[in-house]
């Protein structure tokens, strides 16, 4: 087992880390370190939430030189990011004494032209605004010795990758390049060997690109079933503090004011905000003020905000690395945690090639029907139960009983104030999924899958009648109803299929709206 005073760390730095509480370094430290010391340059490659900041901050620290000049840069795609980082250098060198500044677009340039007039040593920043500063004079960079680019393959690719090469070449040649992601795909491995001198490749290697103890899992759901799904699955899960990824800036926000109407604590943060607003949003998050952040690919990267439980794609993206990174935002530090994607039903494909490029299972769940979201929050109303009584101090309320008790059973009264709590009312439409799965029927008809809820009362000529007097297909068309329990099986025509599940969202079944959950018919 590796220890941190075995990696030629000073004192100072050994202290910080004590109290920091890192017992031991974790692998990608204990390879990196050595390395980063050495001056060569470095291609390193680590899961998500496995320490890789500490693992180039500690090693640059332990080199800077007393003089009050830019030696080391780092770069970062995001302002978020750039923040994070340079706080994470404040904490490494906190007894060293090293001089940091973050500097990002969006905060007022005047207050990052006195941080760095002031004399600084080391420089975590965007480019666009490192580029800025070139330009106007006020951060030269010809005393730096080493450059370090975070979540370097995102830095490399397109939209940063022209930037980078102007800030690189303004660098003197001999510097130290150090390259950190926990994926590089071999396009972009092309273009970081070109941007760096010999450098030594390290790769922790596991067996998934994602975090082990990270558990993930979909729902197959239409898309205008999304947002019940979502809300289903968070009132059955219960996050304490959960990320929301969507593909666009517009989806985000419009996610996020449907959560926030329906009652969750849910912030946005995307790169339309204003910085201010950013700021603020991640602030609400971190410490707990919001328990949903919805974001956009702005926040998949690199972002270390403490018990994150929860990841969860409300879009699928795009490629298998966001995908890693998204769900990387759980599952830190040898935590456990649980990611969650929506899917449509095209995009089952879009799963299997995650699957494949992360050499991980994303297991197929089905959704939470209503009855278990009500069981969930009767769990946590007893929970929330135990403890009122654990915590005492009922005596105004045991007189109330007392009175009451005199004209009914204490039982009867405790069932009374349960279900005016629970408040269970909107619990009582029936659900209906669709699925059909073909198997077993006769040629030409579909089965459908209905999930009726907590509905027992519904008898098969109810979803006859509804279907047909209300969908308009003809009673005699439709086949073989079953029904077990809260589940119905029917048999309708295939080329009617479409249409029942369709129109079975505007039906009603014994006075109770139908709310169809997802549809899958064949055929
Ligand atoms: N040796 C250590 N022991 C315990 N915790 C550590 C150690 N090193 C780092 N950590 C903690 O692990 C968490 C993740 O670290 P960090 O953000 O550097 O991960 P990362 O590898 O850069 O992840 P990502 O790929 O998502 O950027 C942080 O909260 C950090 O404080
Ligand atoms: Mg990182």
């Amino acid at each position: 087992m590796a220890i941190f005073s075995d990696l030629g760390l000073s004192e100072e730095q050994l202290t910080a880390i004590h109290e920091l509480g890192y017992d031991e370094p974790t692998p990608i430290q204990e390879q990196a370190i050595p390395v980063v010391m050495s001056g060569r340059d470095v291609i390193a490659h680590a899961q998500t939430g496995t320490g890789k900041t500490a693992a180039f901050a500690l090693p640059i620290i332990a080199r800077i030189k007393p003089e009050k000049v830019p030696q080391a840069l780092i770069l970062t795609p995001t302002r978020e990011l750039a923040m994070q980082v340079a706080e994470a250098f404040f904490r490494y060198g906190k007894h060293a004494e090293v001089r940091v500044a973050p500097v990002y677009g969006g905060q007022p340039i005047e207050r990052q032209l006195r941080a760095l007039s002031r004399g600084v040593q080391i420089i975590v920043g965007t480019p666009g605004r490192i580029m800025d500063h070139m330009r106007r004079g006020t951060l030269a960079l010809d005393n730096i010795s080493v450059v370090v680019l975070d979540e370097a393959d995102e830095m490399l690719d397109m939209g940063f990758a022209e930037d980078i090469e102007y800030i690189l070449q303004q660098t003197p040649a001999e510097r130290q390049t150090a390259l950190f992601s926990a994926t590089m795909p071999s396009s972009v491995l092309d273009l970081a060997l070109r941007y760096t001198r010999d450098p030594q490749r390290i790769s922790v290697v596991s067996e998934t690109l994602t975090a082990p103890r990270t558990k993930q899992v979909y729902y197959e759901v239409l898309p205008r079933e999304k947002l019940d799904a979502l809300c289903r699955v968070l009132d059955v899960e219960t996050p304490g503090s959960a990320m929301i990824f969507c593909r666009t800036r517009a989806e985000a926000d419009h996610l996020g004011e449907s959560l926030q109407g329906r009652g969750y604590l849910a912030e946005v943060i995307h790169g339309d905000l204003s910085q201010a607003m950013r700021e603020r949003v991640m602030k609400r998050f971190r410490e707990g003020q919001a328990e949903l952040l919805v974001a956009t690919d702005v926040a998949a990267r690199g972002l270390d905000i403490a018990d994150v439980t929860h990841v969860i794609n409300y879009d699928v993206p795009g490629d298998p690395e966001s995908y890693v990174h998204r769900i990387g935002r759980t599952g830190r530090a040898g935590r456990t945690g649980l990611a969650i994607s929506l899917i449509t039903p095209r995009e089952r494909r879009q799963i299997q090639t995650i699957e494949r490029t992360t050499r991980s299972h994303i297991q197929r769940m089905k959704l939470p029907s209503l009855a278990d979201v009500a069981a969930r929050r009767r769990e946590a109303f007893r929970e929330a139960l135990r403890e009122v009584l654990a915590a005492g101090s009922l005596d105004p309320y045991v007189l109330m009983v007392e009175e009451m008790a005199e004209s009914h059973e204490v039982t009867d009264l405790a069932a009374a104030a349960f279900k005016l709590l629970l408040n269970e009312a909107e619990q009582e439409d029936t659900l209906v999924s669709v699925e059909g799965d073909g198997a077993g029927t006769e040629p030409g008809m579909t089965r459908l899958f209905l999930d009726v809820g907590r509905l027992d009362r519904v008898r098969p000529a109810d979803i006859v009648g509804a279907i047909a007097n209300e969908i308009g297909i003809p009673g005699r068309q439709i086949g073989s109803i079953d029904i077990y329990d809260r589940f119905a099986f029917v048999e309708v025509p295939s080329e009617h299929a479409p249409r029942v599940v369709r129109g079975l969202g505007g039906v009603s079944l014994r006075g109770k709206p139908v709310r169809v959950s997802f549809a899958k018919p064949r055929g």
